[in-house]
């Protein structure tokens, strides 16, 4: 595939260009006097109009070539250079015997008309095909081809090849294909539609001196009879015609130009024309090009640019048949350009166009393959430094090699020293770690750690939700515990659930150790672990002293964008942190500009420049207004290089086997976002019940009003819960809670958010609850369920989620298993997971361990199919001192004494939290009072969190 010119290369070639053309006009205007003045005639009269024109160019070796920067390409290639060129190589000459016979030689090399003779030297090859015996000036000047042919010297049938001739043909004889197809769709013999263009091309300042040189029987540059400025870059024709200009644009071109009649009369001529409304502009297919440009020099009311590059093309002379074949229509035919990219851990191929050079070259390497699919040429790494080398010597060839990252990640297979396609990852010594972690893990997870330790604890753990990130990374951290203190950064929802995971998993860790830093003020480095959210890190990463040499971060792809604080505070961190333990089952949402910093933060080596990267793999594109990185390029490799360096993933399904159906974990909500009003008066509900001269009615009551407190206080930690879950990436799941106030904070923050979602309570009709779970079970993207515990536990399907959140726990198990059941059901492939939030200080103290005495009863009686595991029961949850075990046996009571839940479910669905009582339809006048970080809509107001969904379009950077 040829790779198009980039922006920079254009502009560089067409200011080259217009420098020559400038000299060019010059010349030719003083010859022009000079044969006023000698009255001679200037094709004729000496050795040096046999040169043709263009070699009576005064040339300044001080200056480039205008070769632009192919010439700058081959130069950087290390192949022949300036260095050695005579002091006035750019001119051709005739000085030595061979040239004086017609030989023609020079030092630099203008086109892929042009090969390096073995000596190193370059050599105009390019006549040493039929076009030499062709008329002086122009068939070398076709050849060429493009813009840079017109720095040569013309041919004459004296003109022979050199021995390395051979090597440069194949530009050329594409260009013939090339034309032939154009003619074909106007069943014409080929030809160059630019010679024809000419044909009918009126001439204005080099007229005469272009009537001279026909009538001498030479054939002259077109672009001769032009004004500098215009020369090569449109054709003017007389009177006022309307400009209009060719652009390429990938394997096609399109024609920028205002309406004309008789143009879009030829547009709809050309077979491979199509319209784009968008733009409003036509394009066409390469084919088409010759044609195009011919037709259109035919309009008198027509000025059409050519395609930079392609200029040559068309303003070629018009008299030489035999020349006209070797015309390169396209630019890119003249000169190919390409990049290696890595294929497999062993091989790499070259993606870059036709030339038959670099086919010839391909063909000696020994780990040579072709693939008939791609169409292109794959090589074992071992080979990649040989060929690379190799390619430098061909002058019309640029092949970029493997980015140094990906040579640097890759050494092994590049040096030949690792002849295994995968290397064995050897098993991980883990007895310096808790007998019951180890002996828990997972035979994935056991490969996890084992893959992490291969890799000197550095790694991006991105298996997918719900695979047990957390115990394996506790596990690596533990593997490193002699490196401690560690540290463990977290979205703030899950401070308190990672503790009680170090706290589950390993049990020889005291919990005076562990440090939950919880404000602003609390210190980091208080415990042997320091779990921290990402936002309280980016104000206390000052107190750091000494760097954490171990470092788990939870969420990595919260560090998504390098502009936000949180990724400032922990980059330099990561940099100089021994062990790096990234999670995310996400690590990128959206494009591949979002892996960057969780790239560099495990490899800070890797692609020190983030721009590098970018153009590699977002597609990197420059506009007006600077670069955009939001694209996607060479993902395939991208994928090689973290899976051989960075990253670890396992999706659900291939790990389908080793997980139960229903996996439950409770989340310890942070106790810290519970208001000082909301924890009074969770205490005094608290307090009632424990009264005892209350009568059976009044204790009810009490434990009413505490469970509806507890709703009332969970409301913010639930939302920020509900929302890192949506920047995590979870697509789909549902939220069940039992309080309509729960309900109602929830959608009023995913409507401002603008998440679909949608609604079942008590309030909804059956007809409307039969269509919105059909709603979002079709919901193609991230769609939240917000369902009433009660009223949308039986009857429906929410198969398409793998997920449900428990916002508020309930009494009876038997309604929660339910519940969870609208996931876990036929339909269901995969593993589902069941969040249970709970907040310490609350009702759910009770409620949890009263949840789960009862599952386990019914699963012992073969009554639930699943028990809670291991780690949702929380150790040390359960606060036994004398008035707490009175609330417990309170609330155990009265929903067993009962048989019917009515009378408590309808009073605590009805709550209203802005009543002193809790009493239905009681003053509510400050209904955000009591938490004093929600609005009245339910909102957190106090901290602004990060708002994914407007960062989305941070990939941008300017200029
Ligand atoms: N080997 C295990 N033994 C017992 N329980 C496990 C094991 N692995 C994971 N779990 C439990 O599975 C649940 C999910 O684990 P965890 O939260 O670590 O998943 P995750 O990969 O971090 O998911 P997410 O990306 O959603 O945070 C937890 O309750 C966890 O305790």
């Amino acid at each position: 595939m040829s790779m198009p010119l980039t922006e920079e290369q254009r502009k560089k070639i067409e200011e080259n260009r217009q420098k020559a053309l400038a000299r060019r006009a010059e010349k030719l205007l003083a010859e022009k006097h000079q044969s006023a003045d000698s009255g001679s005639s200037i094709a004729t009269s000496s050795p040096q109009s046999k040169q043709g024109p263009l070699s009576n160019f005064p040339r300044d070796p001080s200056k480039p070539a205008n070769h632009g920067v192919i010439f700058r390409q081959q130069n950087l290639s290390g192949s022949s250079n300036g260095d050695q060129r005579p002091p006035n190589s750019h001119s051709f000459h005739l000085s030595t015997p061979e040239q004086a016979k017609g030989i023609w030689k020079r030092q630099d090399v203008p086109t892929a008309c042009l090969s390096h003779s073995p000596s190193g030297q370059m050599t105009h090859t390019g006549i040493s095909s039929p076009s030499a015996q062709s008329p002086p000036e122009g068939p070398s000047q076709q050849m060429l081809g493009g813009p840079l042919g017109k720095g040569h010297p013309p041919a004459s049938q004296e003109i022979k090849s050199t021995p390395v001739a051979n090597t440069t043909q194949e530009p050329l004889s594409k260009a013939k294909s090339f034309q032939k197809t154009v003619a074909s769709f106007f069943g014409q013999p080929p030809r160059d539609p630019g010679v024809e263009a000419k044909a009918v091309r009126p001439s204005t300042l080099g007229q005469n001196i272009s009537d001279t040189n026909c009538g001498s029987g030479s054939v002259t540059p077109g672009t001769e009879g032009r004004h500098p400025q215009k020369l090569g870059a449109s054709h003017h024709k007389a009177g006022s015609s309307q400009e209009g200009r060719c652009i390429r644009s990938g394997d096609r071109f399109q024609v920028k130009i205002g309406y004309n009649a008789e143009l879009i009369t030829v547009f709809k001529r050309l077979p491979s024309r199509s319209y784009d409304p968008a733009t409003k502009t036509w394009n066409f297919s390469m084919t088409d090009y010759g044609a195009l440009m011919k037709a259109a020099q035919s309009l008198p009311t027509v000025t059409l640019q050519p395609l930079e590059g392609a200029e040559d093309n068309r303003e070629s002379p018009s008299t030489s048949g035999v020349a006209q074949t070797c015309l390169p229509l396209a630019p890119s035919l003249a000169f190919v350009k390409g990049q290696c990219v890595l294929i497999s851990r062993v091989r790499f191929e070259a993606d870059i166009g036709y030339s038959e050079d670099l086919i010839a070259l391909f063909k000696q390497m020994e780990s040579r393959n072709y693939d008939v699919k791609t169409r292109k040429w794959n090589f074992l790494l071992e080979e990649h430094n040989k060929l690379i080398q190799s390619v430098r010597c061909l002058p019309q060839v640029q092949l970029d090699p493997l980015p140094k990252t990906l040579t640097l990640a890759f050494a092994s297979q590049l040096e030949k020293t690792s002849p295994c396609l995968t290397e064995p990852i050897p098993e991980a010594d883990l007895s310096g770690v808790d007998p019951k972690l180890v002996s828990n893990l997972l035979p994935f997870q056991r490969a996890g750690v084992n893959f992490a330790i291969a890799k000197r604890g550095r790694l991006l753990l991105a298996d997918d939700m719900g695979l047990g990130k957390t115990i394996q990374a506790i596990c690596i951290a533990a593997f490193y515990r002699k490196e401690w203190p560690l540290l463990v950064v977290v979205p703030s929802s899950v401070r308190f659930t990672w503790e009680q995971a170090f706290l589950q998993w390993l049990p020889s860790l005291s919990p005076d150790c562990i440090n939950v830093v919880v404000t602003g003020k609390d210190r980091l480095t208080a415990g042997l672990v320091n779990i921290v959210s990402f936002d309280l890190l980016s104000k206390l990463e000052k107190q750091l002293k000494t760097p954490f040499k171990v470092v788990i971060i939870d969420e990595s792809h919260f560090l998504k964008n390098i502009k936000t604080a949180r990724c400032r505070a922990a980059l330099p961190l990561l940099k100089v942190a021994k062990r790096v333990i990234l999670l995310s089952g996400t690590p990128a949402v959206s494009r591949p500009a979002e892996l960057y910093t969780q790239i560099i933060g495990v490899r800070p080596t890797f692609f020190p420049q983030f721009h590098a990267f970018g153009l590699r793999y977002c597609d990197a594109k420059r506009h007006p207004w600077g670069w955009d990185y939001s694209g996607s390029s060479n993902l395939g490799e991208l994928k090689l290089l973290l899976e051989e360096a960075v990253m670890l993933r396992r999706l659900k399904s291939d790990v389908l086997a080793q997980l139960p159906p229903k996996q439950r974990k409770m989340v310890v909500v942070a106790p810290g976002r519970i208001s000082t009003k909301a924890r009074a008066a969770l205490d005094a509900a608290a307090k009632e019940m424990t009264t005892t001269d209350k009568t059976k009615r009044q204790q009810k009551e009490a434990l009413l009003l505490f469970f509806n407190r507890t709703a009332e206080a969970k409301i913010p930690s639930v939302i920020e819960y509900i929302l890192d879950l949506l920047e995590s990436g979870r697509e789909k799941f549902l939220v069940f809670a039992h309080h309509k106030v729960v309900l109602s904070a929830i959608t009023t923050e995913l409507e401002r958010k603008h998440v679909p979602h949608i609604r079942i309570d008590g309030s909804t009709s059956s007809a409307d609850r039969e269509d919105l779970c059909q709603q979002f079970q079709l919901f193609e993207k991230h769609a939240v369920a917000v369902l009433s515990i009660t009223a949308a536990n039986m009857g429906l399907t929410f198969t398409s989620a793998d997920l449900v959140v428990f916002a508020e726990l309930f009494w009876n198990p038997g309604v929660l298993l339910q519940a969870e059941d609208r996931v876990h059901r036929i339909g269901q492939s995969s593993s589902v997971s069941i969040h249970y939030l709970v907040a310490r200080g609350t009702a759910d103290d009770y409620l949890w361990p009263l949840i789960q005495e009862k599952i386990k009863v019914l699963g012992e009686a073969g009554l639930s199919e699943t028990n809670f595991s291991e780690t949702t029961e929380a150790t040390n949850y359960f606060y036994k001192d004398p008035q707490q075990q009175t609330i417990y046996d309170l609330f155990q009571q009265s929903f067993e004494e009962d048989g019917s839940d009515l009378e408590l479910l309808e009073a605590a669905e009805s709550f209203d939290p802005g009543s002193a009582s809790g009493a239905p339809g009681s003053d509510s006048q400050d209904p955000g009072g009591t938490l004093d970080e929600i609005t009245s809509t339910g909102s957190p107001v106090k901290k602004r969190r990060f708002e994914f969904f407007d960062n989305f379009d941070s990939f941008t950077f300017p200029l």
